[in-house]
């Protein structure tokens, strides 16, 4: 008896493993298979997922367009190139999108983000896009211009918190006056992702949930300090790996699950204080008001009320967070840019960022070289079908986009594919806005998705971006902190990993 028990339990280790380590039988032969172990390599290793991309998946991807990739627990396609994105883009039916909630629904992942706008697929999907377009796509931008100063300010409290902090008067040669001399100009080292993130869900709780979360005014807004808890919890590279271990009775995860039900709860209630119980989603144009509205009219249930009000939070800020990341990173390697982008904003008042042709080149090129989700898989095939000529996809194959790839393809972008220039872009904010345009039709910028799926936030988003880095930009300069480790995150969303830089003030305090 205990000997079949043992033959039982080592063949489903056997057979899970081979699982593992060996795409299925009816998976196409004719694109390559990235090693099972590359998945996992960041929970084992100090790698990041610049290092990961460049060492196992750039030479595959760049010269077949497609990959076989074993990720969250399952063997998946991943596409790359151009001309096959457009496909997968293109045809909704037979690449149907299918989120979190149904490819893990017991993941923790699954139960923050429920089934939104950004996972559903068909009706359901176009019920939630009805609701929201209006309020993301014509929103009031006047917060934004009010949090960027703020966000300075606290750039500057850090400043001169750090100045004090260094400063040892009783040994100093200069009295005390001498040290805070109004003239110095105020530095010091800061942390960016917190300050980024209190920032970007500011914007998107004002700009589209139509109330102020308080992140940026209180040091300890309750959602913001339950919503660093869950993102401390969901983007364990273990857990995206292997989303089945959710399963298990593991307390960690337990309370992971417990902390996104706070989470969700809290920001609901916000909501209900705000919007519900004084009535102003009926006078109010927001996303949230559209969607508590279609609530109303029994369009969609309260738990897709959530699960919409929950990714307008989280899509809306964590995506600009990243990007804001990458663009002070990028501002700090390329000093240059920095001045040259400075210079131009100086000129200008904030309505007239979207036209600038330096500062919107550089945001392009920060998006093409570090896209904020790097790596998409939420499709699956509904029938048996072709990629491109020649690559035979079964029925229920997951089928994704590598979007750092497709950036830095040199078939579609050139030799200088991998460099940082945003001059690729073009001179005039004509060209410049044509060239976006062309490469998002022609799917070789594919950060924003594209098609009917494209990304309804995009124009808030890089509103946002100009408006916080030209804010920055008139008041700081900066470089990368001495003692950073110059490297991107290790999976998950992608931006250069817990930032610091070295800030300047350009004013004078008087
Ligand atoms: C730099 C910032 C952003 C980036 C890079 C970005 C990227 C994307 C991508 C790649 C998708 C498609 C996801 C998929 O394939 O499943 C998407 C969809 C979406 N994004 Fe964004 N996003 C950004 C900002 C925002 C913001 C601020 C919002 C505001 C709430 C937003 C709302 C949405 C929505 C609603 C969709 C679903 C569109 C649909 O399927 O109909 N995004 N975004």
């Amino acid at each position: 008896m205990g000997l079949y028990v043992f033959c039982f339990i080592a063949g489903v280790i056997i057979f899970g493993l081979v699982k593992m380590i060996l795409p299925p039988w009816n998976f196409p032969r004719n694109i390559p298979t990235i090693p099972f172990y590359v998945t996992f390599l960041a929970t084992v290793w100090d790698v990041d997922q610049e290092d990961i991309f460049n060492m196992y998946l750039r030479g595959p991807l760049e010269k077949h367009g497609a990959v076989k990739l074993y990720f969250g627990s399952r063997w998946n396609i991943v596409v790359s190139r151009p001309e096959l994105l457009a496909q997968v883009f293109k045809d909704e039916d037979t690449f149907a999108k299918s989120g979190n909630h149904i490819k893990i629904p017991y993941g923790v992942i699954a139960a923050y983000t429920g089934e939104n706008v950004i996972s559903a697929h068909g009706s359901i999907w176009r019920s939630f896009r009805k609701a929201m377009t209006p309020g993301l796509q014509f929103f009031d931008h006047s917060p934004m211009i009010k949090n960027a100063n703020i966000f300075c300010s606290l750039i500057f409290k850090q400043l001169t918190t750090f100045e004090m902090s260094s400063i040892d008067s009783s040994n100093s040669p200069l009295n005390e006056k001498e040290n805070l001399d109004p003239a110095f100009p105020p530095t010091g080292i800061v942390t960016m992702p917190e300050l980024i993130q209190r920032l970007s869900l500011a914007n998107i709780s004002e700009v589209a949930l139509g109330f102020d979360v308080g992140t940026l005014t209180k040091d300890n807004s309750e959602i913001h300090l339950k919503l660093k808890i869950v993102k401390s919890n969901i983007f364990k590279s273990l857990y995206l790996n292997f989303p089945m271990l959710d399963l298990l009775p593991i307390p960690s995860r337990q309370r992971a699950r417990r902390y996104v039900e706070e989470f969700r709860r809290c920001l609901m209630d916000a909501v209900r204080s705000n919007l519900v119980d004084n009535y102003n989603f009926e006078q109010t144009s927001f996303a949230s008001s559209d969607l508590i509205r279609s609530f109303h009219r029994e369009e969609i249930s309260e738990k897709q009320l959530i699960d919409n009000i929950v990714i307008v939070m989280v899509a809306g800020h964590e995506n600009p967070q990243l990007l804001l990341t990458t663009c002070f990173y990028l501002f700090a390697k390329h000093k240059k840019w920095q001045e040259l982008v400075r210079a131009e904003v100086l000129d200008h008042d904030v309505e007239k960022l979207g036209e600038l042709p330096l500062l919107n080149s550089f945001i392009f090129e920060c998006v093409r070289l570090y896209p904020p989700l790097s790596q998409i898989i939420n499709r699956c095939t509904t029938k048996k079908c072709v990629l491109g000529t020649d690559v035979i996809l079964p029925k229920n194959v997951y089928v994704g986009y590598n979007v750092i790839s497709t950036g830095r393809y040199r078939a579609a972008w050139g030799d200088t594919a991998e460099k940082f220039r945003p001059e690729r872009w073009g001179a005039s904010i004509d060209d410049i806005m044509n060239e976006w345009r062309h490469r998002k039709n022609t799917c070789a910028m594919s950060a924003f998705h594209g098609g009917r799926r494209a990304c309804l936030g995009e124009k808030l988003a890089l509103m946002e971006v100009r408006i916080a880095m030209a804010a920055v930009l008139k008041r700081f300069e900066w470089t990368l902190a001495p003692d950073w480790v110059d490297k991107v995150t290790p999976a998950g969303p992608l931006c250069p990993a817990g930032l610091k830089l070295s800030f300047t003030e350009l004013i004078s305090r008087d």
